[in-house]
């Protein structure tokens, strides 16, 4: 490993701002990046400049295309300062392997406060009032309104803002009733929202009609002609959430008809709207309140967001787990702190079955090849066995299998991308967990890793003809390896190691150290692990000897030359040796 010259300073990783974000969060980032804040570019110039950056964070404007993401070479993540993830293309950064995070809870209040003033303003004409009253008129007759209280609120996606909405709404007295088929009908319930089986249910009983759910296959254009038409004709529309929910040619018509009311919109299909097209008319029409996506834009939900994306890219830049990531499995706070150590630790377990296990195997790769299949068995005892998800432990185990032998491009496994990433190299990983009670032994929690190595015979494989096993265990937040292989061991799996297999008997210690010395390599730290269990005989000058086997693990200061590693091995009763960089 070439050594750092004095003075080197690594470059700081480099992150794209496209669009406004709160400074909040960026004051956390010029700590330990470089930020870009580059507003205002056209796709082609995003296109052109990505691959310099490791990091990329955007508000709603930016689209986040698989083209863009393929040509962000370096990228490792992309935050959405807000909720809504429809702008990024979430499918293709999960086969790249980029982590999509987003905020998902700062802005709930800004949308749903932005809900109410929307609804208010259609319900008292407050924007046409006020253009009115601006351009010098006295019109009170005209603008007559509505009141709220005792009128019905029908919700569509009693979610984050579905439900602040509908327990703001309830504060002004309206009545609530909502349709969203994942509710929990008891949250619902506490919030004096009837829970209905379907939309068409809902459409003939609302006075006002908000939707708050994602823009998914199922909700893009669920309000069309036919669901308006059940409608009252005093009943007013509201949308905080995204364009494309309502079919905005059917609403400028129901609108013009005079067979909807009113409408309070934020959100369009086309942000900004394009000159003379239906978007354009029908912000224009009279019943019509729109702001332009309006909702997240208070100081407090840009901070709230901000801060919430940029502590995110930090950690992942760090090469830690997000708290929200789109694109990998929700990790509870309360497991989190189980899982990150152990995360690095079934990491160099990885790496340690690549270089000192699988260097012994025929084919010494970790993966099925023409000839052997491995398949590995990751099973987890003690804490880690009650643990709700463990795919941050098995990406570990894929990123440090593959470490040391992958391409270039082939090291970024992550969370998001280490399943494919294990299939489209053969690699088959088996997890389990073991109900065995590991306190005894004086740790909460261990992980054990077992290689079975069988000949592959087309799609079966034949009997196991060789298993390795490395166990590991967590103390003080440091990671210590307990067996490997056959031998019972203590070490931490960090720096440079070397590991030689030989008969425990007197001497090996000082002829392993002068050849080490020799060679100008000093060692460390140095731990010998016996067998796990008894010893073996062996043909010996004297004829049959007794004697057991140990391994050596010296932790050196530098790489050792592969003739000295040769150098040791037949000599002095060392059978094998190997170097591992962990
Ligand atoms: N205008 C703005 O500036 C803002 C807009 N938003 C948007 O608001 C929307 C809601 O956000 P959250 O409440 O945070 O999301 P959420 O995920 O908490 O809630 C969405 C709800 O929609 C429900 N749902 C999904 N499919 C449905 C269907 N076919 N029919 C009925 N219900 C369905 C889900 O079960 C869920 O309860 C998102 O589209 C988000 O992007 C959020 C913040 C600001
Ligand atoms: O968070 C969301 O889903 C929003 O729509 C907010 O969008 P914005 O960050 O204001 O461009």
């Amino acid at each position: 490993m070439p050594i750092p010259a004095p003075g080197f300073q690594p470059a700081l990783p480099k992150i794209l701002i496209p669009e406004k974000i709160s400074p909040d969060g960026i004051e956390i980032l010029k700590k330990s990046t470089t930020i870009h804040q580059k507003h205002g570019l056209s796709p082609e110039e995003l296109l052109r400049i990505i691959p310099d950056y490791d990091a990329l964070i955007v508000r709603s404007e930016t689209k986040v295309t698989a083209e863009l993401l393929r040509a962000g070479k370096k990228l490792k993540v992309v935050a959405r300062a807000g909720v809504g993830v429809d702008n990024v293309d979430v499918a293709t950064a999960t086969t790249l392997g980029v982590i999509v995070v987003n905020s998902p809870v700062g802005n709930i209040n800004a949308a749903a406060e932005h809900t109410i003033a929307l609804m208010m303003a259609v319900a008292r004409n407050v924007g046409d009032a006020c253009a009115s009253l601006k351009a010098g008129k006295w019109e009170r007759s005209r603008l007559v309104g509505v009141e709220v209280k005792g009128k019905t609120l029908a919700i569509v996606g009693l979610g984050k803002v579905g439900l602040t909405v509908a327990r703001q709404a309830g504060g002004l007295g309206m009545n609530l009733i909502a349709y969203d088929p994942y509710a929990n009908p008891n949250i619902a319930a506490a919030a004096n929202v009837t829970l209905y089986p379907s939309i068409k249910d809902l459409l003939p009983l609302a006075d006002f009609f908000t939707i708050h759910t994602p823009l998914i296959a199922s909700t893009k254009g669920m309000i069309g002609a036919a669901e308006l038409a059940i409608m009252k004709p005093t009943a007013r529309l509201l949308n905080v959430a995204r364009g494309g929910m309502i079919d905005e040619a059917a609403l400028l018509s129901a609108l013009s008809a005079q067979t909807i009311a009113g409408a309070g919109l934020d959100v369009f299909t086309s942000e900004p709207p394009q000159p003379d097209s239906v978007t354009s008319r029908l912000i224009a029409h009279p019943a019509v309140v729109a702001t332009p996506h309006l909702g997240a834009s208070t100081v407090e939900a840009q901070e709230n967001v901000s801060l919430d994306v940029c502590e995110q890219v930090i950690l992942i830049l760090a090469g830690q787990l997000p708290r929200s990531a789109v694109n990998a499995p929700f990790i509870l706070p309360e497991e989190y702190g189980t899982l990150k150590p152990f995360v690095g630790l079934v990491e160099k377990m990885g790496t340690l079955y690549t270089q000192h296990c699988a260097r012994y195997r025929r084919d010494g790769l970790p993966g099925t090849n023409a000839h052997f299949r491995t398949t590995f068995d990751l099973i987890y005892e003690g804490a880690l066995a009650n643990l709700n998800t463990t795919k941050p432990l098995f990406a570990a185990l894929v990123k440090g299998l593959l470490a040391t032998i992958a391409g270039p491009d082939g090291t970024n496994v992550n969370i998001v991308n280490a399943e494919l990433v294990a299939k489209e190299r053969g690699i088959t990983i088996n997890e389990s967990r073991s109900r065995e009670n590991v306190d005894e032994k004086g740790y909460a929690a261990s992980v054990t890793l077992k290689a079975r190595l069988s000949r592959s015979s087309g799609a079966s494989a034949d009997a196991t003809e060789e298993e390795q096993e490395i166990q590991g265990f967590v103390s003080a937040n440091t990671p210590y390896i307990r067996t490997l292989d056959r031998f019972s061991t203590n070490f931490v799996p960090a720096g440079t190691l070397l590991i030689c297999r030989n008969f425990d008997s007197v001497g090996k210690i000082g002829f392993v150290g002068s050849r080490l010395g020799k060679a100008g390599v000093n060692i460390r730290y140095m731990s010998v692990a016996p067998l796990r269990t008894g010893g073996k005989t062996f043909e010996g000058n004297g004829g049959v000897e007794s004697e057991n086997e140990a391994l050596m693990i010296l932790e050196v200061d530098r790489p050792v030359e592969d003739a000295v590693v040769k150098g040791l091995i037949g000599e002095e009763g060392v059978l094998e040796a190997s170097v591992v960089t962990l």
